[in-house]
């Protein structure tokens, strides 16, 4: 695997976690390369500004495309095998745990992530129209979620670390990936416990000391169904059997 991560940020130390546990790991084991670029690097003023008002008026300050332009060709890399510059802002597609695989797959055939962390209102919308006219650029607006965080450091430390977890190497025991929630199977994950098997007065189920595997398997999924369809029945609607499916189209 020879792939790489680059975050481009004008908050560098926002990314010092990823020097921590598993994606730190997988760095110092040369299983994934990291580097994390400061914005102002590629500024050619004595202020180092990134920043300048938005046409059309409105609060804030918008990220300049000429400095992000100047660090993006720097960073994006023309020898790996593919280029995907991700773009986190709240108004992008939902990132998703199939998302994750497509960018792991990447990363795995050797190909690079690279994020633009804006701040402030956002960046000029011209870089992401810019490098997605390039052939040799894909181009992701990504949005972690329905909430509005104020830049774009978390998200890719988010993005990071789903994708980072799915390459080889990375988690010892890739078996663990298997029956995650999000996963194959789609349903949320079971209740998970372990010793003791009384914790204040709350014992472990029965069924998971029994040893009967095949009890434990019907047991974690019933679990697993209950969770989705009480939490996020809208998973529940995707993972139904084909006949339930057809029993809504009836009604
Ligand atoms: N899922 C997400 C992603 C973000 C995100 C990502 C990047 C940036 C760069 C700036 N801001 C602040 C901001 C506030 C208001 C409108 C636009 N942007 C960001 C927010 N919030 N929530």
């Amino acid at each position: 695997m020879n792939g790489r991560i680059d975050i481009v940020t004008i908050f560098p130390g926002y990314l010092a976690p990823l020097d921590l546990s598993l994606v730190g790991k997988a760095r110092s084991e040369g299983v994934l390369d990291v580097g994390v670029h400061d914005l102002r690097d590629w500024t050619a003023d004595r202020h180092r500004t990134v920043d300048d008002t938005p046409f059309g008026g409105g609060a804030g300050m918008v990220m300049r495309p000429d400095v992000w332009g100047t660090a993006l060709d720097d960073v994006l890399l023309t020898e790996a095998d593919s280029r995907t510059l991700v773009l986190p802002t709240p108004a992008g597609e939902r990132f998703t745990q199939a998302m994750a695989e497509e960018l792991a797959l990447l990363v795995c055939a050797g190909g690079q992530i690279a994020f633009a962390c804006g701040r402030y209102e956002g960046i000029d919308a011209r870089v992401a129209e810019h490098y997605a006219n390039r052939d040799d650029v894909t181009v992701r607006e990504v949005s972690i979620g329905d909430y509005v965080l104020n830049g774009g450091e978390v998200a890719a430390l988010v993005i990071t670390e789903a994708v980072a977890r799915l390459l080889p190497g990375v988690i010892g025991n890739p078996q663990s990936l298997v029956e995650e929630s999000h996963g194959s199977a789609g349903l949320l994950e079971y209740p998970v416990y372990t010793k003791p098997p009384t914790w204040r007065d709350l014992d472990v189920p029965e069924v998971l000391r029994s040893g009967d595997h095949g009890r434990i398997g019907t047991w974690r999924r019933a679990r697993a169904v209950e969770r989705t369809a009480r939490r996020r029945p809208d998973l529940l609607a995707r993972h139904a059997p084909p006949r339930v499916r057809e029993a809504k189209a009836i009604d």
